[in-house]
């Protein structure tokens, strides 16, 4: 079997700076979901055209919009670039823009131009699940995300809450604090897969 070898990190992307180079459908739909997951991420747009839709959305969060033709001076103090035009020479100058600056490149729907794939998100409270089917099957992402959004209770962030302060109550060392902790939530998984399968 395919093994995915992808590995997950969860960007603080409030102090990074990305960029969506196009304004169309696929730049509205990446950043719904930057925005939806992180509402207040910093982010720039360069398009010669925005549609209203695209406005609304980016008033809803900290977007720049640029309007023009895409210029690799735009690159300048960005970390993460995604590129959604319907241009592929222009989406290919951005991929070789990128990698000469060593800036984080993904051509959107275009996995072997991408050094990072958006994944599926399911966020409740402080807990989120990130999914990759490893770039195979964005459908399948997206009915991921749906059943855990479904499965998850809402209070799951009851329990993580609960669990940092029971953490701070515990005496002792870091060691004593992970073996406590440990046999505290012993339980947890077994409890959770019979909930699921009544
Ligand atoms: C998860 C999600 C996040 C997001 O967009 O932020 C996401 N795609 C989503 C939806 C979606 N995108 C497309 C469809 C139509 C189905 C179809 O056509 O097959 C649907 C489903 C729908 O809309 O129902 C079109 C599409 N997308 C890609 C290709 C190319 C290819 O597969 O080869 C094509 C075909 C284009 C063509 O026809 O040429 C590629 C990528 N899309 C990825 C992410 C990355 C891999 C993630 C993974 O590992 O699974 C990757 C590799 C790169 C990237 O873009 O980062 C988001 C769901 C969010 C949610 O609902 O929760
Ligand atoms: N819409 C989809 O769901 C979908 C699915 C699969 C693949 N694609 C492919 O993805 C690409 C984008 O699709 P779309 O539907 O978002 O297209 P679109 O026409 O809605 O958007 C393209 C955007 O790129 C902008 N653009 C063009 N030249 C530019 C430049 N030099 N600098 C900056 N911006 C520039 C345009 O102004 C427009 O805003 C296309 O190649 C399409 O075939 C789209």
């Amino acid at each position: 079997m395919e093994k995915n070898q992808l590995y997950p990190v969860f960007l603080k992307v409030t102090a990074l700076e990305t960029l969506i180079v196009g304004g169309g459908n696929v730049a509205l739909e990446k950043l719904s979901f930057l925005l939806k997951s992180s509402p207040d991420a910093k982010v720039t747009m360069i398009s010669p055209f925005f549609r209203e839709e695209t406005i609304a959305k980016a008033n809803e969060g900290k977007v720049k919009m640029v309007v023009g033709n895409y210029d690799s001076s735009l690159l300048e103090g960005k970390h993460i670039v995604i590129a959604t035009t319907d241009v592929p020479s222009v989406n290919m100058q951005v991929y070789n823009d990128c990698k000469a600056r060593a800036i984080l490149v993904n051509l959107a729907d275009n996995p072997p131009y991408c050094d990072f794939y958006m994944g599926g998100i399911v966020t409740k409270g402080n807990v989120k699940i990130g999914i990759s089917t490893n770039g195979k099957s964005p459908t399948m992402a997206k009915r991921l995300r749906q059943f855990f959004e479904s499965v998850l209770p809402e209070n799951i962030d009851d329990l993580a809450e609960y669990l940092n302060k029971y953490r701070d109550t515990i005496k002792g060392d870091f060691e004593e604090k992970v073996e406590r902790m440990n046999e505290f939530t012993k339980g947890l998984v077994e409890d959770v897969k019979k909930k699921i399968n009544k």
